[in-house]
C-alpha cells in the first residue's frame, strides 16, 4: 500500500461522487467557475456533499473569488477546504483563510524552473500547495486542461507544507509521475473523464488503483 492520497476534481453529480468515494478518493473537488464544463451550482454541490463520508475532504475550487461568492459557497456547502486556482496573491490567500476559517490550498502553474520560485511565496501562507501545469496563454481555463509539465523539475524539491501534484495525470502515467516527483498526493480531473465534465467510474478506479 503506497498510501498516496488522491483528489478527484470537478465532480458534477451524485453518481460521480459515489464513484470517487467508493474507489478510495481522499479528496473530492467541486468547481465553482461558470466557464468550466465542470461548473456546479452551489445548491447541487450542497446536496451531493452530504453523501461524502467523514475522512474524505470536500474541496471547493474557485478562481479569483470575491467575498460574495465565497460567502455563498461556504454558507451553503459543507466544506473542508478551499482551493484557489487563480492569480490570488499571498495576502489574499491569508485574508481568505482568516475570514472563512477553512484550510486553503493554493494552485501554482509550472511550465519551467523559473515558475518554481512562485511556490515559495505561498509556503507559510497556504495550508497546502497544488503544483499544477501552467495553462497555455490562449487557454479558456486556468486549470483542468489535461496538460502535464516536466515532472523532473520537481526532483530534489521539498516544501514544508503538504503539496499535491496535478496536471495531465492519467491512470497510465500517475505512478511514474509520483515516483519521479516524490508526490504523496495527486489530483486529477480530465484524465478520468470520458468527455469534459463527465467522470468515468472505471477510469477513476484505474487511477486510484495505479497508486494504491
Ligand atoms: O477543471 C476545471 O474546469 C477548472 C477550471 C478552472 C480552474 C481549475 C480547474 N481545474 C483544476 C483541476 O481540476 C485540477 O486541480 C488540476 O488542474 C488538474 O487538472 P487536469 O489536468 O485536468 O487533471
Amino acid at each position: 500500500m503506497s498510501d498516496i492520497r488522491v483528489k478527484i476534481c470537478g465532480l458534477t453529480s451524485a453518481d460521480a461522487v459515489t464513484a470517487a468515494v467508493e474507489a478510495g478518493a481522499r479528496y473530492v473537488g467541486f468547481v465553482f467557475f461558470p466557464k468550466s464544463p465542470r461548473n456546479i451550482a452551489p445548491e447541487l454541490a450542497a446536496e451531493v456533499a452530504t453523501q461524502v463520508p467523514p475522512g474524505v475532504a470536500k474541496v471547493a475550487l474557485v478562481v479569483n473569488p470575491d467575498d460574495a461568492l465565497l460567502d455563498e459557497i461556504t454558507a451553503r456547502v459543507p466544506l473542508d477546504m478551499l482551493q484557489l486556482h487563480g492569480a490570488e496573491t499571498p495576502e489574499r490567500v491569508a485574508e481568505i483563510r482568516a475570514r472563512y476559517g477553512l484550510p486553503v490550498m493554493k494552485a501554482v502553474g509550472i511550465a519551467d524552473a523559473a515558475d518554481l520560485a512562485t511556490l515559495d511565496d505561498y509556503v507559510g501562507v497556504a495550508d497546502q500547495i497544488l503544483v499544477d501545469a501552467k495553462p497555455p496563454k490562449e487557454a479558456e481555463l486556468p486549470g483542468g486542461n489535461g496538460l502535464a509539465f516536466d515532472w523532473r523539475l520537481l526532483q530534489g524539491r521539498h516544501w514544508s507544507v503538504p503539496w499535491m501534484l496535478a496536471g495531465g495525470l492519467t491512470p497510465e502515467n500517475v505512478a511514474l509521475a509520483a515516483k519521479l516527483t516524490g508526490a504523496r498526493q495527486v489530483d486529477v480531473s480530465s484524465g478520468v473523464e470520458s468527455a469534459p465534465g463527465e467522470k468515468d467510474a472505471r477510469l477513476v478506479r484505474d487511477f486510484i488503483a495505479a497508486v494504491a
